[in-house]
């Protein structure tokens, strides 16, 4: 059985993939700090080691402990207004995060990768939708770090032998439709997330961030993909690098882009009810539209998306987002389940 080291397995995306890895027979190892990942959401039976991916020798021994033949990288920091006010934690756990991954890799002779990287290293794309060789022009210290670490990849790659998939993400959104795992973060600001919080009762109103841009009704528009696709792309990607394909920086989207009223009216087609929203003037930094040229990571890593639908999306995550209050712990019940 194949292993697989998976940092930044205890997060929202990383717990999907771990998923995927399983359902597909693969094994995977989970490397996290829990910085914003939880313990919970690493699957019993997934061996979790805490620790920093920035710390190489700690990367090369988890890899060798384990046997591990390829490297998923998701550990990272990503809230892009938190990347404006600390650029210096942004550059150092994002980029030191991926030359430690780089350095315990090569150290032990493990080189292939699947790295997380993100529509933001486009920044304000001047055509859409966007394609894979449009001009990386980061707005914000968090696009600019992981395109850094995609230029990293790219060196470590020619000098090392490391074969590589970037998948740049676009909106990642929803939940594991079995409701194995979803965001387990608070305050969140993502829009299906906080539109979720609205139609549960959580927060008053739904902020529509302008209403005046030069798209069909005027809000924002973009290409949300639904998380379970997404981890999907991921084992999509890491059997392309098995069978020994070439290195490739792929866009992970549909290709189809979704308004903010019209992401609001299928929150209220899934909840049932209505979701109030008032608008507000533009956040600052939001492009107008951000849509993928999607058909690469089709054609080349043969993904078959299955929840390719806003209302998908939009249900897996409200499903998620008001599943039952986890029961509280009884007296002398262990805080947290041990792992391997
Ligand atoms: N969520 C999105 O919309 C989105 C969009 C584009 C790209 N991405 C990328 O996807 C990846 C995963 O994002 P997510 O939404 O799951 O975030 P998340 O915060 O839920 O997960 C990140 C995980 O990495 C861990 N981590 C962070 N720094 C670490 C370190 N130095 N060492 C070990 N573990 C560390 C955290 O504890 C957490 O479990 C990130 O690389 C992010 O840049 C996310
Ligand atoms: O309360 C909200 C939240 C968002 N929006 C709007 O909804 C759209 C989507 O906003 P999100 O905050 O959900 O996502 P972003 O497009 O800003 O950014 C996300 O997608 C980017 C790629 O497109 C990067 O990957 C980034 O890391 C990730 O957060 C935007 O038009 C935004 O203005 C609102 O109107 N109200």
């Amino acid at each position: 059985m194949t292993r697989v080291l998976v940092t930044g397995g205890a997060g929202y995306i990383g717990s999907q993939a771990v998923l995927a890895l399983l359902d597909a027979g693969y094994q995977p190892v989970v490397l996290d700090d829990l910085s914003t990942g939880l313990r919970e959401a690493v699957p019993e039976g997934v061996p979790l080691v805490v620790g920093d991916v920035a710390d190489a020798n700690l990367v090369a021994s988890t890899l060798r402990a384990h046997r591990a033949e390829a490297a998923m990288h998701f550990a990272a920091s990503l809230v892009v207004p938190e990347s404006v006010a600390q650029p210096l934690a942004y550059w150092r756990n994002n980029l030191a995060g991926t030359l430690g991954l780089l350095e315990g890799c090569v150290a032990a002779g493990v080189r292939r990768l699947v790295f997380s990287s993100t529509a933001a290293v486009y920044g304000i794309p001047d055509t859409l939708p966007v394609r894979e060789d449009a001009p990386c022009r980061p707005i914000n210290p968090y696009g600019a770090s992981k395109l850094a670490a995609e230029r990293l990849i790219g060196d470590a790659a020619t000098a090392h032998g490391v074969s590589f998939v970037a998948l740049r993400y676009f909106n990642v959104a929803g939940a594991d439709p079995a409701g194995r795992t979803g965001r387990r973060r608070p305050g969140a600001t993502h829009l299906i997330a906080v539109a979720c919080d609205a139609a549960l009762g959580r927060r008053d109103a739904v902020t529509v961030y302008g209403d005046d841009y030069d798209t069909p009704d005027g809000t924002g528009v973009r290409d949300y993909v639904h998380v379970a696709d997404l981890a999907t792309a991921h084992v999509a990607a890491l059997r392309h690098l098995l069978e020994g394909g070439r290195s490739l920086t792929l866009n992970c989207g549909y290709g189809r882009g979704h308004s903010v009223l019209a992401v609001l009216r299928a929150v209220e087609r899934a909840a049932g009810r209505p979701v109030p929203h008032r608008i507000a003037p533009r956040r600052a930094g939001d492009p107008p539209a951000v849509i993928a040229v999607a058909d690469g990571v089709r054609q080349l890593l043969g993904w078959h998306p299955m929840h390719d639908s806003l209302d998908r999306i939009v249900s897996d995550a409200l499903a998620w987002e008001g599943r039952p209050a986890a029961p509280p712990l009884l007296p002398g019940q262990p805080a947290e389940r041990a792992h391997a």
